[in-house]
Order: structure tokens, then sequence, then C-alpha cells
């Protein structure tokens, strides 16, 4: 990170935590959510830029591990936006001075408009865009300039206005098969590893990104791991593929989630009220292991698993 950037990054965390100390948890939090959210997530900070109505912190994830989940819930979606632009823009320039490069892992659907603030000002200038590894979580096989491709839509989104060099942008080879991409992908990754730019998790053996960047489905799914397909269970590969996709395109190729959890940072990004249910079930204290969602399997080993969200996508924590 530019000099700039890491100054903005540092007086951020300062600002904050000032603010921490001068306002009391439960004046931030609505009364609604206060009486609804487990109690146990319910502490929390307040970014004095973005506005989000309230955040909350706690230890135990899904699965019982000792993930920790915050969850940011936003007035507007422009703050929403703001904010995760300032977020993955500190975690840049932590990666990039700490390793000199930040790998990255796009996944499709709404998050990229999400992202959009990155390709406007202070981001445009400060972030360094030359150290980024860019990777997709998951992609649909067909044609890059296919109107379903992943990779079009953050090319056109954001990676076609940043500079960002062209071989460190990973799009998946789309004159494979699915399984033929899916192992190709792998194989990247894997030489990635050997060369030093992903990190492997101490905790897993899975490589270790930066940043993951999720997007949910309305019936839970992330990535292109679907409720009650049996991809959800892959333990050993790390990029797997389906030909049955219940949305369409049908054929995809996924991060499976021992490499999603192995991340160091997972930003899930959830928005609007056709999401409000599978969050609902997420944030519910009746969590049983059998009839778990993707979104609920989400659970990373290490660091704290961010969710961005807007009002309508929390409606029903309520409901509690
Ligand atoms: O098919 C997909 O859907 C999910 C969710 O998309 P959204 O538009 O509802 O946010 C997305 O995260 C994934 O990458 C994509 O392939």
């Amino acid at each position: 990170m530019s000099t700039s950037a890491a100054a903005a990054a540092s007086s951020t965390t300062s600002l904050s935590a000032t603010r921490r100390s001068s306002l009391s948890p439960a004046s931030r939090v609505p009364a609604t959510l206060r009486r609804s959210l487990p109690s146990r997530l319910v502490s929390s900070s307040r970014s004095p830029v973005v506005q989000p109505v309230h955040a909350t912190a706690s230890p135990g994830g899904a699965g019982g591990t000792a993930a920790k989940k915050k969850l940011l819930i936003f007035d507007a979606e422009e703050y929403l936006a703001e904010s995760l632009a300032k977020y993955t823009a500190r975690l840049s320039g932590e990666a990039v001075a700490e390793r000199g490069a930040f790998t990255v892992a796009l996944s499709g659907g709404s998050l990229i408009k999400a992202l959009r603030k990155l390709a406007e000002a202070p981001y445009l200038e400060a972030v360094e865009w030359s150290k980024w590894h860019v990777f997709w979580v998951d992609e649909r096989v067909v044609p890059k300039d296919h109107a379903d491709s992943n990779y079009k839509l953050a090319m056109d989104g954001l990676l076609s206005k940043v500079l960002i060099p062209a071989s460190q942008i990973y799009a998946i080879n789309d004159a494979l098969s699915a399984e033929g991409a899916a192992n190709e992908y792998e194989t990247c990754l894997k030489q990635l590893v050997k060369d030093g730019v992903i990190a492997i998790s101490e905790v897993t053996g899975f490589p270790k990104l930066d940043l993951m960047l999720l997007g949910m489905g309305p019936d839970g799914h992330v990535a292109s791991l679907f409720p009650g397909h049996p991809i959800v269970n892959e333990n050993k590969k790390w990029v797997s593929y389906i030909k049955d996709s219940p949305k369409p395109p049908p054929e995809r190729i996924t991060f499976t989630f021992p490499l999603v959890n192995s991340s160091a940072h997972i930003a899930l990004v959830v928005t609007g009220a056709g999401k409000a249910g599978a969050v609902h079930k997420a944030f519910s204290d009746k969590q049983s292991s059998s009839d778990l969602l993707p979104v609920e399997m989400v659970s990373q080993q290490e660091g704290v698993l961010t969710w961005f969200t807007d009002k309508p996508a929390v409606s029903m924590l309520s409901s509690i």
C-alpha cells in the first residue's frame, strides 16, 4: 500500500477506537435487533464513515470452530459499498506490507456492483493494484465474453478500471470441460503456492488467500456450492466442478469449503429482502448439523468472517 493509503488505514483504526469508547454499545443497536439477535452476537462498533446500523462480533461460528463473526448492517447500499471498498483496501495494504502481494478471490453476482467504489477515489489511486492477484471463487463454464461469465462481470464492473497486470488475473480456461477447467485451476493455485504468491494455512494445509469475497443466493448457496449438493462435503480437492447447478448455467467450477474456510479473511456480501430467510437461518441459534445451508458452512479457521448486509437482508432477524 502507498504511504497515503497506509496512513488512511491507520487513522481509520484509531478513529474507530475513539468512537467505540465514546458511544454506548446499546445506543447503537436498534431495539428490535437488540431483542432478536442472539446475545452472543450483540456487542458493537460503528464505523465513523459508513454509518452501519450496528456491528456485532462473537466467538463461535457455524460448525463450532473458534471463528469470529461480525455482522454489519447498513442503512443504504451506498454505505455498504463504501465500507466494503475501505475494508478491501485496508486488507490489501496489510497483505502487501507483510508479503508483497494481495491474493483475493471474487464471486460473481451482486458482489461486483458492491465493489464498484474500489475503482473510485481515494481507492483507485491509493491501492497498490500491481500487487493484486485475482481469482474466482466460482466460475460458470462459458466463454469469457458470455453474459453469464463471472470473469466478464468482474472485468466490466471493476478489473478493467484498475491497473492489475493481466498475468495476475487468473481466469479459468474456457476451452476445457468443467472437470478439466477445475483441475487446471487447482494446478494453477499449486504453482502459485510453490512460487510463494499464495500462502498455505498452518491450520488446514490448504491455500490461505488473503481475502475471499463471497455473495449468497436466496437459497443460501455461496460460490457454486448449492444446498443438498454432494460437492459441499468435498474435503480433499481445492477446486471442484458441477454439471447440474440448480441455477443456470449448469456447468461451473468452484472453490471447495476447505479452501474457502482457510482464507485469512472472508467477507459475505448479502443484500435484499430475497435473502432474508437464509440470513435468518444463518443467525439462528437452532442450527443442526444435518440441514446446514452452504452459507452456514462458511466458517473460517482463523480470522474474522464479516457479513456486509442491508436492512432488508436482516429483516427477519427480529423473529429469532
Ligand atoms: O451464481 C452465483 O450466485 C451467487 C449469488 O449471486 P447474487 O447475485 O445473488 O449475489 C454468486 O455469489 C456466485 O458467484 C454466482 O456464481
